[in-house]
């Protein structure tokens, strides 16, 4: 009988601890008499049946890489019942019994529609966003967050030397988990996201001539993608300030980087138990946290649920932010 096989890939935006996911996955499933494969770009990997297969060795030195070394891929061809025909031919082929998926809410779509087919899969929650409902945590989060505060503590350096305002847009793909985070943590005088509706005379630059009152001379602003226009709003604040405004957006810097302790040490856990529930012939799951503790969850349920924004922290930052 063909030797019982289980694969990885990364799939979507690459996040810091993918590579630790990949680690974990590849160690368990050979202790637990599995032969590992390792599919490259994503979905792409397993429609061109373009894989690597792994041992113990293949994943050594790379617990502290950011990025992917399975690279990682949008792939609009698996979006198509024809895609997704050649990735069951490809697991059919290799005697593929699950998938192990590492990615965001558009991997674990794709992730449901091969469980509905008959191949076992099991998402494993990896983007900088934090945005998986099911999830109180996804894999990259922290470090993007501390990424995101070093880069803006040496923003503050150049505002305070010159009295400015500073407008900085970090990620978040519509949602402004990561802007808050780092917002808090880099004590930005006021934080923008796209689930919170503001004024900018009273919410921003109200704010902003407040606090000139009280002596306050230099201010950050600190805004997730998707919420405005940052350039415009640069442009509006120094308009009705008076105070010198620039615009920075982070970009890619705050995606790439080794991986923290915290997302080194999830990214293990989850992928522990994303191959104990291959294991036991379970797919259509997705690995999440909950309170603290690893657990999983139906896909399509899943992908039902709303992630509340966390208002309280957010009033909070407002509120220490005078
Ligand atoms: N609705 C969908 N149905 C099937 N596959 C999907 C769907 N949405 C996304 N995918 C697959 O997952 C890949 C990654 O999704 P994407 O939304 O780009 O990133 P992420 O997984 O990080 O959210 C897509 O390129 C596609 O191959
Ligand atoms: O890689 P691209 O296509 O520039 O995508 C940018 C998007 O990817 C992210 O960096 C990560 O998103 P995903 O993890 O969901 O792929 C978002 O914050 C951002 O909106
Ligand atoms: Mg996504």
């Amino acid at each position: 009988m063909a030797e019982k096989t289980i694969a990885v890939l990364t799939s979507g935006g690459d996040a810091p601890g993918m590579n630790a996911a990949i680690r974990a996955v590849v160690r368990t499933g050979i202790v637990k008499g599995f032969r590992v494969l390792g599919f490259m770009r994503g979905y792409n990997g397993l429609i061109n049946g373009d894989y690597m297969e792994m041992n113990l060795r293949s994943v050594s030195d790379i617990i502290h890489r950011g990025g992917t070394m399975l690279y990682t891929a949008r792939s609009p061809e698996f979006k198509t019942e024809e895609g997704i025909q050649k990735a069951i031919e490809t697991c059919k082929e290799n005697n593929i019994q699950g998938v192990v998926v590492v990615g965001g809410d558009g991997s674990f779509r794709g992730a449901r529609d091969l469980s509905q087919r008959g191949i076992n899969c099991i998402g494993i929650p990896g983007t900088i966003d934090n945005d998986i409902a099911c999830s109180e945590y996804t894999i990259g989060f922290d470090t993007a967050v501390n990424t995101c505060m070093q880069a803006v503590d040496r923003i503050r350096d150049t505002a305070q030397s010159h009295d400015r305002c500073s407008v900085v847009e970090v990620m978040g793909n519509n949602t402004g988990h990561l802007a808050l985070h780092s917002g808090i943590g880099c004590g930005a005088t006021c934080i923008l996201v796209p689930e919170v509706p503001y004024d900018l005379k009273k919410d921003v630059v109200g704010r902003i001539l407040s606090y000139q009152g009280t002596g306050k001379k230099h201010f950050i602003i600190v805004v997730a993608e998707g919420t405005c226009n940052t350039n415009a709003l640069a442009i509006q604040i120094q308009a009705l300030t008076n105070i010198e405004t620039r615009e920075t957006v982070l970009g890619y810097i705050q995606r790439g980087g080794s991986p923290n302790a915290k997302d080194r040490v999830v990214a293990s856990q989850m992928g522990f138990r994303a191959v104990e529930l291959l294991a036991q012939n379970i797919g259509n799951r997705v690995i999440a946290m909950k309170d603290g503790k690893i657990l999983d969850y139906d896909i399509t349920e899943a992908l039902g649920m709303q992630k509340p924004f966390e208002m309280d922290l957010y009033n909070m930052a407002h509120d220490i932010s005078i």
